[in-house]
């Protein structure tokens, strides 16, 4: 499967979003990611649902909503009316996994778990084969424009294995950090999505440095 590119909204200009949206729009960019934050799961707060509903009015192509927050479970079905097509939580801030991923496909959208970089792949052995996706924090959740953390490579490497075994059809996206410098790594360790943020709007153009990154191969040695 060609790999995704997903631009994270966050590092959009949000006085001039409806803009921005056209620009992903007419990109080759495959999907929105939209970051939602509370303040509480992590030490920032992004943007609620008027924000996510305007995002949603605009875009043409499928939203990928990352919850960063504590009990998920209360807004799953107030972000699929708004737009969700796949529904982000953390594994952390999910006491009741299972049902939460049952609540997600019930409100009608795919159901991705969010790993922290210090929480292990392996926690997911049992739950692999409910998930349509995974997503592999590269960074600590809360921000953007951070560095990418190499032992992220690792984890995207054992995750695939798992996969194979349990679930070879799970898409694993990965969050944080991304770059034209990582691309063919992080493909080459088996990440199907890309979610990058300052890396596409602090380019001199997005548009093209979305299409670069759709089009870079899959390598062993580039750098991290
Ligand atoms: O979820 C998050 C951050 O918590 C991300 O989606 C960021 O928005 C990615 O931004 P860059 O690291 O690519 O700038
Ligand atoms: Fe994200």
């Amino acid at each position: 499967m060609k790999h995704l590119i997903a631009p994270s909204v966050l590092s959009a200009d949000f006085a001039n979003l409806q803009r921005d949206v056209e620009m992903i729009n007419s990109s080759e960019a495959d999907w929105f990611h939209v970051d939602i934050m509370d303040g509480v799961f992590v030490p920032n707060i992004s943007f609620g649902f008027p924000v996510m509903e305007a995002i949603s009015r605009h875009a043409k192509k499928p939203l990928d909503v990352h919850l960063m927050i504590v009990n998920p479970d209360h807004y799953i079905e107030r972000f699929a009316q708004a737009g969700a097509s796949t529904i982000t939580v953390h594994y952390e801030a999910c006491p009741h996994l299972h049902k939460t991923i049952q609540s997600i496909h019930e409100a009608g959208a795919k159901a991705c778990v969010a790993l922290n970089p210090h929480t292990p792949v392996e926690l997911l052995s049992d739950i692999l084969t409910d998930l349509d996706m995974v997503l592999v924090m590269s960074v600590n959740p809360g921000f953007g424009g951070q560095k990418f953390i190499p032992n992220t490579l690792d984890k995207i490497r054992r995750l695939r294995s798992l996969a194979n075994v349990l679930n070879p059809g799970l898409l694993i996206e990965v969050d944080g950090g991304v770059a034209l410098h990582n691309t063919p790594a992080l493909l080459h360790a088996g990440a199907d999505v890309l979610v990058a943020g300052n890396s596409i709007f602090g380019a001199e153009s997005p548009v093209e440095m979305i299409s670069a990154m759709k089009h870079l191969p899959s390598t062993e040695s580039s750098s991290i």
